[in-house]
């Protein structure tokens, strides 16, 4: 008998069964759905926490903490995926779906919170048990080791191409952007490295929540008192904005539940607002918002156009979209009327319109700070998608209103394919517009550029980075 086989076998392990985070089982559940099922996350989750909520074993901390690990893991994803792939010995994509969220959960943990190291690697080895199996929680314990050698800055000078080499490329893995993004964010806000630096961390910021006191239903004084004592602040530059506090649910603001307020981004507010004080030469009687759906700025269109006794005509293509609207305008003071059309191939006679919004489809990379996936599904082609649209979109907007009257194009992304160059392609072609300088209306709002339109930004103005021309009819 040989040595080996005389020594006593060391006794093995006592299973333990593996322990089951509610939190990180959620957040894994909400990245699946994220992932296999093109689920929008800010759409995915409050289901799931409610669901957690009734089951009764899931309170407000939870909560907190599951939304911060779904849209931090989301957020940094380039950046956890340039991690993630230095401590592999094979190409990320080769790694299974499921094994790479709970990688990245884990690594968000680490590198992206406050959770001490020890807690963070076995709370994610634990949910690797209950969620993929013992054997490829081994994996996971191994690669998330290695993930806690070092803090994100130490990772982000090991896995960063450097500055001098590629400033793009450096600033996309650093700020978890994509890189043809970094790059048109760059081309519309110009400047040096500094700014597009604030911007793309912004977008990596959670956004405060805003509300608008529709005019003629409320006032933002009555609204920041219906929000109570403490729990919001006036708005930045809208005078009808009440920021709330952090945490503050809009959900819990009788206002908002009772439809006198809406949830509205300073950055919408100020489009409508802007829109609304342009002069128009002559009446002011009819409004059309065009492209209407959910409602948001035809809410406060309407309100603003019931002050002065002209109507809003609230225009959406999609008829579930139209519903939305046709809630959010219930309860305006004034007269409105919603309709289902194509604004491409309009519903009303030509010139009939004093004021017109065109608040065209677009991709929306104006607001990543509420869609955290959102930078990561958009492609560059997407813009070849909505251009003709947008260009006709504005087009017949501008066939909408009279001689006098005034059009706002408006987007939620700075991408100057879709802003500047539609304005200027579709003006180029006629001789009966001319544009305005926007910024006299914004008054108060700073660092809107040379004009004639106005590009917002969430790193200078805390708003989503909206755009708006404004085009006045001339003949
Ligand atoms: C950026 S959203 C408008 C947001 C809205 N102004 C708000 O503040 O709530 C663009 C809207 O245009 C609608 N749309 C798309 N194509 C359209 C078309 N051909 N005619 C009219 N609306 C269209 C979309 O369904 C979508 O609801």
């Amino acid at each position: 008998m040989s040595d080996q086989q005389r020594r006593p076998r060391k006794p093995a392990k006592p299973y333990r069964r593996p322990q089951k985070d509610p939190v990180r089982i959620l957040a894994f559940e909400a990245l699946r759905a994220v992932d296999e099922r093109d689920a929008y996350a800010n759409l995915v989750l409050p289901p799931l926490l409610r669901k957690a909520r009734d089951k009764g074993d899931f309170d407000a901390r939870d909560a907190a903490l599951a939304t911060e690990l779904v849209y931090g893991t989301l957020r940094r994803q380039g950046t956890y995926d340039a991690v993630i792939a230095a401590c592999i010995d094979r190409p990320l994509r080769e790694v299974d779906p499921p094994v790479l969220d709970v990688l990245s959960l884990g690594a968000h943990q680490l590198l992206g919170t406050r959770i001490p190291t020890h807690a963070a690697v076995s709370a994610s080895v634990e949910l690797a048990r209950v969620v993929l199996g013992d054997g490829r929680a081994k994996f996971v314990n191994a690669v998330l080791r290695k993930v806690s050698a070092h803090d994100l800055d130490g990772w982000l000078d090991r896995v960063a191409p450097s500055w001098d080499d590629d400033p793009e490329d450096h600033l996309a893995v650093v700020h978890s952007h994509p890189r043809w993004i970094v790059s048109a964010l760059w081309d519309s806000l110009g400047g040096p490295r500094a700014g597009i630096e604030d911007l793309l961390e912004a977008d990596n910021e959670r956004p405060e929540v805003t509300l608008v006191a529709r005019p003629g239903r409320t006032t933002a004084e009555e609204l920041l008192t219906s929000a109570g004592a403490g729990a919001a602040l006036p708005g930045r530059w809208s005078p009808l904005a009440v920021r709330l506090a952090e945490g503050g649910e809009p959900g819990a603001v009788d206002a908002v539940r009772d439809g006198l307020a809406g949830v509205q981004d300073e950055g919408s507010q100020l489009v409508a607002l802007a829109l609304a004080a342009a002069p128009v030469e002559g009446p002011d009687r009819r409004w059309l918002d065009g492209c209407a759906g959910p409602g948001g700025k035809a809410a406060l269109l309407a309100g603003l156009a019931a002050e002065r006794g002209a109507l809003l005509v609230a225009s959406e293509k999609q008829p579930h979209r139209a519903g939305l609207v046709r809630q959010a305008l219930q309860g305006n003071p004034g007269p409105y009327q919603v309709i289902a059309a194509d604004g491409t191939r309009p519903a009303w006679r030509p010139g009939t319109f004093d004021r017109v919004l065109v608040d065209v489809p677009c991709t929306g990379l104006g607001a990543l700070r509420r869609r955290p996936e959102a930078r990561w599904r958009r492609r560059p082609e997407d813009l070849d998608g909505f251009a003709p649209l947008q260009r006709a979109l504005l087009t017949e907007a501008l066939a909408a209103v009279r001689p006098g009257g005034v059009v706002g194009y408006a987007t939620c992304s700075p991408h100057l394919a879709e802003t500047r160059a539609v304005v200027d392609d579709v003006l180029r072609a006629r001789d009966d517009t001319e544009l305005l300088d926007a910024r006299p209306y914004l008054p108060g709002v700073p660092a809107l550029g040379d004009g004639p339109d106005i590009q917002l930004w969430p790193h200078l103005h805390g708003t989503d980075a909206m755009y708006l021309a404004l085009i006045r009819r001339t003949a």
